[in-house]
C-alpha cells in the first residue's frame, strides 16, 4: 500500500525546528511531534512514568518526570541516557504508527524528529529536511532560554550530530537565520515541490 510521503524534519538545538514544524502545520500538513509525545507520556499519569521510576528511582513525582533532574542525570552519563532511550523510543514508535494510520490519506506528513540522525529515524522517512542557522544565531537563541548555561549548551551540542554534517546529509535545508516570513516562504516552496511530485 502506498503511504503519504514522509518528510523527516530535524535540526540541532535552537535551530528553529518547532517553529518550522508549526509552519507546516498551518499550511495543512499533518505533523508528528516526537518531543510532544514524549512529554505527554512523561507527564502527569503518563504511560512511561512507572517504567522510568523503576529504572531511575526518585526521578518522577506528581507532575510526572522531573525533567531537569533526570536531564542532569542522563545527559552527564551516556549509559544512563541509553537506558532512558530504551524505555522512551519504542513507545514513540508505537505513537508514530498510530499517527500514520490516522493520516493514511494525506499526500505528505512531517515527522518532527529532534534526533533523526542520532537515532534510526532517517531510515523511517522518505526525505530529510534540516533546519539550520549560523552557529552564532543558534547560540544566542539557546542562551536566551531560562536555565540555559554556556556549559549546558556545549554539552548538549557535543551529544548531537554537528550542524554541518546534518546539512550535508539533508535532502533539503531550510534556512532559519533569516526572517520568519522568508523561512515560511521556503516551507511553502517545499510543500509545492512535494505536491507536484505526488
Ligand atoms: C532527559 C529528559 C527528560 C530532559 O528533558 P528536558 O525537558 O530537560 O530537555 P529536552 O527534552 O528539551 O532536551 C534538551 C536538548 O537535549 C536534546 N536531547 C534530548 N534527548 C536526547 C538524547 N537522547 N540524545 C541527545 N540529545 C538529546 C534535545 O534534542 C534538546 O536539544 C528528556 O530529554 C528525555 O526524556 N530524553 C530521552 C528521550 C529522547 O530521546 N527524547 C528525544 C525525542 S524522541
Ligand atoms: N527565520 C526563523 N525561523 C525559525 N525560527 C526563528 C526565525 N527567526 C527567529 N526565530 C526564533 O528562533 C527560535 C527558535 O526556537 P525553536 O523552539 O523553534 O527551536 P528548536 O530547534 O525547535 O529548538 P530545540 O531543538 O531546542 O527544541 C524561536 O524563538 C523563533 O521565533
Amino acid at each position: 500500500m502506498s503511504h503519504p510521503r514522509i518528510l523527516g524534519l530535524t535540526g540541532s538545538i535552537g535551530m528553529g525546528k518547532s517553529t518550522v514544524a508549526e509552519m507546516f502545520e498551518r499550511a495543512g500538513v499533518p505533523v508528528f511531534d516526537a518531543d510532544a509525545e514524549v512529554r505527554r507520556m512523561q507527564g502527569p499519569n503518563g504511560e512511561l512514568i512507572d517504567a522510568i521510576e523503576a529504572e531511575f528511582p526518585g526521578s518522577t513525582g506528581p507532575e510526572g518526570v522531573r525533567r531537569e533532574a533526570l536531564g542532569a542525570q542522563v545527559f552527564a552519563d551516556p549509559a544512563a541516557l541509553k537506558r532512558l532511550e530504551a524505555i522512551v523510543h519504542p513507545a514513540v514508535g508505537a505513537k508514530r504508527q498510530a499517527f500514520m494510520i490516522e493520516h493514511a490519506g494525506a499526500p505528505m506528513v512531517v515527522f518532527d524528529i529532534p534526533l533523526l540522525f542520532e537515532g534510526s529515524g532517517h531510515s523511517q522517512v522518505d526525505s530529510i529536511i534540516v533546519v539550520s542557522a549560523p552557529a552564532e544565531v543558534q547560540r544566542q537563541r539557546v542562551l536566551a532560554r531560562p536555565g540555559m548555561t554556556p556549559e549546558k549548551f556545549a554539552h548538549i551540542l557535543s551529544l548531537q550530530v554537528p550542524d554541518a554534517e546534518k546539512r550535508a546529509r539533508a535532502d533539503h535545508v531550510i534556512d532559519t537565520g533569516v526572517t520568519l516570513a522568508e523561512t515560511e516562504k521556503q516551507v511553502r516552496t517545499l510543500i509545492d515541490y512535494f505536491s507536484a511530485r505526488n
